[in-house]
C-alpha cells in the first residue's frame, strides 16, 4: 500500500516548532519581518499570498504585504526593493512571480540582496547551492528534502529523476539531491524515451505544470513520487502533474493539494527565521 506524505501536517509541525525560536528572538528585541511584494491581480498569486500571511502572523513573524498596480514600472519596483534592502528591520524580501511583462524578472531577482532573498532565487544563492555551500535555498525543493527526512526516506545512492528543469524547482531540486549523494537525472520537454528513464527512478520529482502527466506505467514499483504540480482544472479543482493511478505502484506519494504546497510556505517561514538570525549574528 502506498504511503501518503502529509505535507499539510508536516508543515504545521514545522511552523509550530518555529514559535520558540521566534519568541527567543523577540526576547532579544528582534522581530523577524518578511516583505512580500505583489504586482498586479493574478488570482493564484493572491491565494498564495493570503495563505503565507496567515501562517506568518500565526507564529509571530511580521508579514508586510506590498501590493502594487499591474502598471508599475520596473524602476519603481527596483526603488522599492532598494528601500527594503537597506531597511535593517526587514529580514526577508520576496517578489511574487510571475511579474507583468514590462518588468524584467531577472533584473528584479538580481536586485534583492542575497542575504534577504528568502526565495533563494538570486544567482548568488543558486551558485552557492550548486557548490554545496548554501545561504538561502528555494523553498519548494527545500520542503521536498524535508519530507524525505521526516518520512525516513534515504536519498544517498538512490536513483533520483527530476522531471522539469525550471530555475525555481527542477534545477535547485537536482542540486539538493546531488548534494545529498543521490544519482540525479534531469529530464525535460526534449527528453527522449522519458518513460524508460522515470521507470528507473527510486525517487521521482515531477514539476512541469501539466495535469496528470505521469501515469502508473511511468513509475517503478515502490518508488517515492513527489508531485509539485498545481494545475487548476476547468472544474475549479486542483490537479497535480501525477495521475491518481500512480498510487497503485508508488511506495510514497504526495497529494495535491496538501502536499508540497504547504511545505513551500513552511520553508519560507523557516528561512525567514534563519536569515533573521544571520542578520543579527545568532546561529
Ligand atoms: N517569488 C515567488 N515565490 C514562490 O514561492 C511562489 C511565487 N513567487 N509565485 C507563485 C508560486 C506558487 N506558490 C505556492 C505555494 C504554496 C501553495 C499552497 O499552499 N497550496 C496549498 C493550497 C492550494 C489551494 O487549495 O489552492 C496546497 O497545495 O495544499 C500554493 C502556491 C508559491 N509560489
Amino acid at each position: 500500500m502506498v504511503k501518503i506524505i502529509d505535507g499539510k501536517e508536516l508543515a504545521q509541525t514545522t511552523t509550530d516548532n518555529l514559535k520558540f525560536e521566534i519568541e527567543n528572538l523577540k526576547k532579544k528585541g528582534v522581530i523577524p519581518a518578511l516583505v512580500v511584494i505583489v504586482v498586479g491581480e493574478d488570482q493564484a498569486s493572491q491565494i498564495y499570498v493570503k495563505n503565507k500571511h496567515r501562517v506568518a502572523e500565526s507564529i509571530g513573524i511580521k508579514s508586510i504585504i506590498t501590493k502594487l498596480p499591474s502598471s508599475t514600472s520596473e524602476s519603481d519596483l527596483l526603488a522599492l526593493i532598494s528601500e527594503y534592502n537597506e531597511n535593517p528591520d526587514v529580514h526577508g524580501i520576496l517578489v511574487q512571480l510571475p511579474l507583468p511583462k514590462q518588468i524584467n524578472e531577472k533584473k528584479i531577482t538580481e536586485s534583492i540582496r542575497p542575504e534577504k532573498d528568502v526565495d533563494g532565487f538570486h544567482p548568488v544563492n543558486i551558485g552557492r547551492l550548486v557548490m554545496n555551500d548554501p545561504l538561502a535555498i528555494p523553498c519548494t525543493p527545500m520542503g521536498i528534502m524535508r519530507m524525505f527526512t521526516a518520512y525516513d526516506i534515504d536519498v544517498e545512492g538512490k536513483n533520483a529523476v527530476v522531471v522539469g528543469r525550471s530555475n525555481i524547482v527542477g534545477k535547485p531540486m537536482a542540486a539538493l539531491l546531488l548534494n545529498a549523494n543521490a544519482t540525479v537525472t534531469v529530464t525535460h520537454s526534449h527528453t527522449q524515451n522519458l518513460s524508460e528513464i522515470t521507470k528507473q527512478a527510486d525517487i521521482l520529482v515531477v514539476a512541469i505544470g501539466q495535469a496528470n502527466f505521469i501515469k502508473k506505467a511511468d513509475v517503478k514499483q515502490g518508488a517515492v513520487v513527489i508531485d509539485v504540480g498545481m494545475n487548476r482544472l476547468d472544474s475549479g479543482k486542483l490537479a497535480g502533474d501525477v495521475d491518481k493511478d500512480v498510487s497503485d505502484v508508488a511506495g510514497y506519494l504526495t497529494p495535491v493539494p496538501k502536499g508540497v504546497g504547504p511545505m513551500t510556505i513552511a520553508m519560507l517561514m523557516e528561512q525567514t527565521i534563519e536569515l533573521t538570525k544571520r542578520s543579527v549574528g545568532i546561529g
